[in-house]
Parts: C-alpha cells; structure tokens; sequence
C-alpha cells in the first residue's frame, strides 16, 4: 500500500475514533431527565405526541372524551418522575386508568412509535430515546387488556 492512502486511512481511523468517542460522551452526559431537555424538552416530547395521537385514526377515537389539558399534565408529569425529575406524578396507576379499555398490542406499539417519533422530532438522541422507552415498557401489562 502506498504511504499516501496508509495516513489517509489512519487519519480517517482517528476521526472515526474521535467521532465515536464524542457520541458516547454526550451520551452518557448528565440524568435521563437532563437529557430529555428537563421539563421543557419533556413537555416539547409531550405536546408532539398529542399532536401525532390526534392525527391517528387508530388511536384518537380513544380520547374523543378525554380531558386533554389533564392527560397532558400527567403524562409530562409521569415522565419526568420516571426519568429521575423533580415532579411527581398525580394521576392514577396505569392499571386503574387503562382499566376496562381493553387496550390492544397493536395500539400500545402504535402509540410507543409515536413516542420515538415524537422524541425523533424534539432531537433527543437515540440512547436517550432508548432508555426512556425501557422504563415504559414494563407498563405494558397494566395497560393492555384491562
Ligand atoms: C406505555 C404506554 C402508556 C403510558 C405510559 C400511558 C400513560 C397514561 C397516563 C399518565 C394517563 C393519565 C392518567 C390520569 O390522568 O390519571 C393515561 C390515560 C389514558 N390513556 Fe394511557 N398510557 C399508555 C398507553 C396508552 C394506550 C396505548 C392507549 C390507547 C390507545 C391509552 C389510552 C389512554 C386513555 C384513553 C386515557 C384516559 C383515561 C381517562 O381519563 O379515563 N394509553 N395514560
């Protein structure tokens, strides 16, 4: 190989590493509630979701009797308790709210597709978006076939 296309790979290698070094540090950068952009990021992720539910014709139809300015709050509420924030969340339990709604798979996924969509949009990185959606995921027992 020539000396030239040598240092060009090796130069590429370095900023590889340095990229890759950068990423993981600003990945592991702070509180999930710091990297989901404290309550404002939070509330930014929520009021997009809204927004992605409402436009859903499987899923808005759940909520033509909802008080939304209620479900907002507690859902920006509850995301910030699970992501370590200064809140605390006042709403039901997951089981007592979603409880004779017999709420399926295929809208719990729909609605977990809206919520990285929604986070996607707010530009919250993907390990953020990760770690936020693994807290969540155990609750699908209490939310669906209730
Ligand atoms: C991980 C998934 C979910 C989470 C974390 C979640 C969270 C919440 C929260 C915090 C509330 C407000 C509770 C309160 O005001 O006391 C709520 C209410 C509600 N959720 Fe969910 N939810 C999830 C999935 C779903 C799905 C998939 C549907 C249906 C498509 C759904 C339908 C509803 C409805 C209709 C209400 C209002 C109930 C009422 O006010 O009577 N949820 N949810």
């Amino acid at each position: 190989m020539s000396g030239g296309l040598k240092s060009l790979l090796k130069s590429g290698l370095m900023l590889w590493v340095v990229w890759l070094g950068a990423c993981a540090y600003h990945a592991d950068k702070g509180t999930m509630y710091q990297q989901l952009g404290e309550k404002q990021g939070i509330t930014g992720v929520v009021d997009k979701l809204l927004v992605l539910i409402a436009r859903d014709e499987l899923l808005n139809k759940r909520f033509v009797d909802v008080d939304i300015p209620i479900f907002r709050e507690h859902l920006i509420e509850q995301l910030c308790q699970v992501a370590d924030g200064p809140c605390e969340y006042t709403g039901g339990t997951m089981s007592e709210v979603h409880r004779g709604l017999n709420i399926s798979d295929a809208e719990f996924n729909r609605l977990v597709t809206h919520l990285r969509e929604a986070m996607t949009q707010q530009q919250i990185p993907y390990v953020t978006q990760n770690r936020l959606l693994s807290t969540l995921a155990p609750m699908h027992s209490e939310v669906t076939y209730q």
